[in-house]
């Protein structure tokens, strides 16, 4: 469990990026964190990671403070940075320096991972490609077993087979207890993965929601004229109608479009949030 209570954090002490952000991360999930461009994406996961510190507030992970940065809390935990760059090692050497780190680190699920991505591993790991150099290293923090994963745009780089060969590792390695949070603008490369949906925008947390309480909430569909009577949250002509996001009043059951619904949310936060606390289903 993450639970952050009122987190402040700015990289000037003149201009907060977030103020009183308070959210609950359950295990047992795959989260999206969704925002735009500087909503803040990295630096709430650095924050859950340790390597940035809250102004005020609090962020707790498993009762531990990541900033006292104990090694208790930090095997617990892998963070892949949106930009890798791998060191000019052998992988004998990398996994003598860094799978040391993680005690349920598995070299044999390693190079499982590895051949499922695809990626065939030179003398030296700095020879990978950018993309071989990413999937390295998703195969290596899957490998290293930790009870949360944090990953900034891992499917950045990665050619199309790896992007479905990605989404099936994540759901293998899912467990009861597991956190991962993935932050991303590739919604499409999400979509039938997560299972809870985090948006933020200007320092707030626009939803924190289940995929299943977003379908009982809001209906996905395209249609040739947009209603009149309901209320819509974002709706978007195209060649074949308008798709819109509308406010589920009769129940029915619809996949969900996270593009359209990042879309409606961050347009008509205070919509999005009235439909989230009615009671109508
Ligand atoms: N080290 C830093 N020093 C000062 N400002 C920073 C630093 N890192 C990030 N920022 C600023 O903080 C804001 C949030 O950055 P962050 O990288 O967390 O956003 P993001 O949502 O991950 O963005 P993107 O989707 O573009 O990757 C941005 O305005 C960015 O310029």
């Amino acid at each position: 469990m993450i639970k952050i209570s009122n987190l402040s954090f700015g990289y000037s002490n003149k201009k907060l990026l977030y103020s009183d952000l308070s959210l609950d991360i359950k295990g047992g999930n795959i989260y999206g964190l969704l925002g735009k461009n500087g909503a803040g994406k990295s630096t709430l996961l650095k924050n859950i990671s340790g390597t940035l510190f809250p102004k005020k507030g609090k962020v707790i992970v498993n009762g531990s403070i990541p900033q006292r940065r104990k090694p208790s809390f930090l095997n617990t935990v892998y963070f892949i940075s949106e930009d890798v760059t791998l060191p000019p090692l052998t992988l004998r050497k990398y996994l003598d320096l860094f799978s040391v780190f993680y005690p349920n680190f598995n070299a044999d699920e390693l190079n499982i991972f590895l051949k499922e991505l695809a990626v065939s591993v030179p003398t030296k790991l700095s020879a990978l490609s950018f993309g071989q150099q990413k999937k390295f290293s998703i195969a290596f923090a899957l490998a290293c077993n930790t009870q949360i994963l944090l990953m900034d745009e891992p499917t950045n780089g990665l050619d199309i087979p790896s992007k479905a060969q990605f989404r099936q590792l994540i759901a293998s390695v899912m467990t009861d207890d597991r956190i991962i949070i993935i932050s991303t603008h590739q919604t499409r490369d999400l979509e039938n993965l997560i299972d809870q949906v985090i948006i933020v925008d200007d320092g707030q947390l626009l939803l924190n929601e289940s995929v299943d309480s977003i379908t009982e909430k809001l209906i996905f569909e395209t249609v040739s004229t947009p209603p009149n009577d309901k209320r819509i949250l974002y709706a978007e002509k195209h060649l074949k109608g308008v798709s819109l996001v509308r406010e589920n009043t009769s129940g029915e059951d619809t996949r969900i479009n996270l593009e359209n619904l990042f879309n409606g949310v961050t347009s008509k936060p205070q919509l999005a949030k009235e439909i989230f606390t009615s009671n109508t289903k």
